[in-house]
């Protein structure tokens, strides 16, 4: 299947390593979302990525894996995400993991697969923060400066603010979109009502919606209803 990330508006984020009912998983896939997206920062393993993979293959919607380890690679999804954590300290996020992963599979990739994702962690307590030891405290200087290093210098596809677990700053998330030319900006974090989907479609380009799906997935649902016609590309 071919996916093309530029017309994504909003995507469900699924966690392997979370239990979801089948009931909840078809009326996620069913729900008009343009992609469900397998990945979690913790406790993803190949067999729990495998058996999300083939749940979700029952259904038309395109699935694509975000990796966060290499153990965890699994083959079949329809594309492949690699965050590129910008905002890293510890360079491991940044270029060492996808290093390690080239010695093994670098000859075996078909590139047009594989998209890379410049992530700029904001939300300090998040999981991903605390194992990439993410320098959180930027202003919106340091984060333009990021998104203009991953859009212009580094020519990602994706840039992606990442707050997990915490709605963001849309003033930051606005004017982070403002600096890119081709690049998308994917937003997520903390997006738990319709209200809060429809703030973050008029600042991002896409978002991403994640945890609110295991404690409330009515809410969940409501957020694919967010309109994001103010965007235009
Ligand atoms: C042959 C074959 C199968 C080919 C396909 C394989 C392929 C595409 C290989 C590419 C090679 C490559 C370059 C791989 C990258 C390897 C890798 C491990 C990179 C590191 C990725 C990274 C920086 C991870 C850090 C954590 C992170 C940013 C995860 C992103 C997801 C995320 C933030 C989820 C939120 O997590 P959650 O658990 O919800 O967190 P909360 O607790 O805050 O809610
Ligand atoms: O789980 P939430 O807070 O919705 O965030 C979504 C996503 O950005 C997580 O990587
Ligand atoms: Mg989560």
């Amino acid at each position: 299947m071919i996916v093309d990330i530029r017309k994504w508006k909003h995507v469900f984020k699924l966690d392997p390593d979370r239990d979801i009912s089948d009931e909840a998983l078809d009326r996620l896939c069913l729900s008009g979302t343009d992609a469900i997206l397998v990945g979690g920062s913790s406790g993803v393993t190949f067999d729990n990525t495998v058996d999300l993979l083939s749940r979700i293959r029952q259904y038309e919607v395109p699935v694509v894996l975000e990796i966060s380890n290499q153990e965890a690679i699994v083959p079949g999804f329809d594309l492949f995400l690699i965050p590129v954590v910008l905002n890293a300290d510890d360079p491991k996020w940044i270029v060492g993991q996808h290093h390690e992963a080239l010695k093994e599979y670098g000859a075996l990739l078909n590139w047009d697969e594989i998209v890379a994702e410049g992530y700029i962690i904001l939300n300090k307590e998040a999981t991903a923060a605390q194992l990439t030891s993410a320098r959180t405290d930027l202003d919106a200087k340091d984060v333009a400066a990021y998104a203009r290093m991953a859009d212009k210098l580094f020519h990602m596809s994706i840039v992606y603010l990442e707050y997990s677990g915490t709605f963001g700053d849309m003033e930051l998330v606005r004017r982070t979109r403002q600096v890119l030319e081709n690049a998308r900006l994917l937003y997520g974090g903390g997006i738990d009502s319709l209200e809060k989907a429809q703030l973050a479609a008029e600042a991002a380009d896409t978002i991403v919606v994640g945890n609110i799906i295991y404690s409330d997935l009515e809410q969940a649902l409501q957020t694919v209803h967010a309109n994001f016609n103010r965007n235009g590309r």
